[in-house]
């Protein structure tokens, strides 16, 4: 099953072609990583997939509603001088279903302390944006989209400049919302993050995508190095790598 599919997808930025040819369908209630170096497309990919960019030719195919679609920028581009508190941030949430001006209801906020309990931020409701370490704040913004009960998740370098235990409980809540069936993808750059959390794999390289098995990625890798944890990835061209 797959409510979000690539048809022949060709997307430009300034005028330039980024990716072309891009096909294939992302697992509901799976975890892909979408992995490339630094300009590869990552982030243009994820731009299409959000209705953000118009493909120059061939289509998104997106069947989950808008307002269970969700979105966490890298960290870098997030503005959080905003005054909003953490429970303000994670009730949220709510609006692209419910609108922003009708206000919360009692299970709103009644699901909101427990989004809050399950990230171990129930202490730092109260704190500004601006004051939340950067493991606090993705967590906060984790909650979110779990207000949201976003069925499409992406996240871009959702574990950078976040502490071990912060990695930890992002992803067992990502596992747990991909059990309950959102399809989830996930910018990635580190290898043993990827071999715990990916069920598949889409590589970019050279303006071009290629679906790998994790495990067909993580030989190639071991073939390259040996395996240590918090290897950087080293990315195979995406016309060689691994099997589909
Ligand atoms: N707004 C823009 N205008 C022109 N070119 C852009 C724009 N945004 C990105 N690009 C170019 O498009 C290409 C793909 O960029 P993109 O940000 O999608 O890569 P990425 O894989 O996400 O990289 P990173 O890992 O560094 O975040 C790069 O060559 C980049 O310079």
């Amino acid at each position: 099953m797959s409510r979000l599919q690539l048809h022949d997808l060709q997307l430009a930025r300034g005028g330039q072609t980024v990716l072309e040819h891009l096909d294939g369908r992302f697992q509901d209630g799976a975890i892909t990583a979408l992995i490339g170096a630094n300009g590869a497309g990552k982030s243009t990919l994820i731009a299409a997939i959000m209705g953000m960019l118009a493909p120059v030719a061939g289509s998104v195919e997106c069947r989950v509603p808008r307002e269970r679609c969700a979105w966490l920028p890298q960290q870098l581009a997030l503005d959080l001088t905003f005054p909003m508190s953490v429970e303000e941030l994670i009730m949220t949430g709510t609006w692209p279903s419910h609108g922003g001006l009708k206000g919360y209801c009692a299970a709103h906020y009644r699901r909101g302390r427990e989004i809050m309990a399950r990230l171990g931020i129930s202490h730092l409701a109260h704190r500004p944006l601006g004051e939340l370490s950067g493991g606090q704040r993705q967590r906060a913004l984790l909650g979110r989209t779990l207000m949201q009960e976003a069925e499409l998740l992406l996240l871009d370098e959702p574990f950078a400049n976040v502490d071990i235990e912060t990695v930890d409980v992002l992803m067992e809540v990502l596992r747990d919302m991909a059990r309950q069936g959102a399809t989830i993808i996930v910018v990635i750059h580190d290898m043993e993050q990827l071999a715990r959390l990916a069920d598949d794999v889409l590589l970019l390289a050279g303006g071009h995508g290629r679906w790998v098995s994790p495990d067909a990625l993580l030989d190639h890798h071991s073939g390259l190095v040996p395996r240590v944890p918090r290897l950087p990835l080293t990315f195979p061209d995406a016309s060689h790598a691994g099997t589909a």
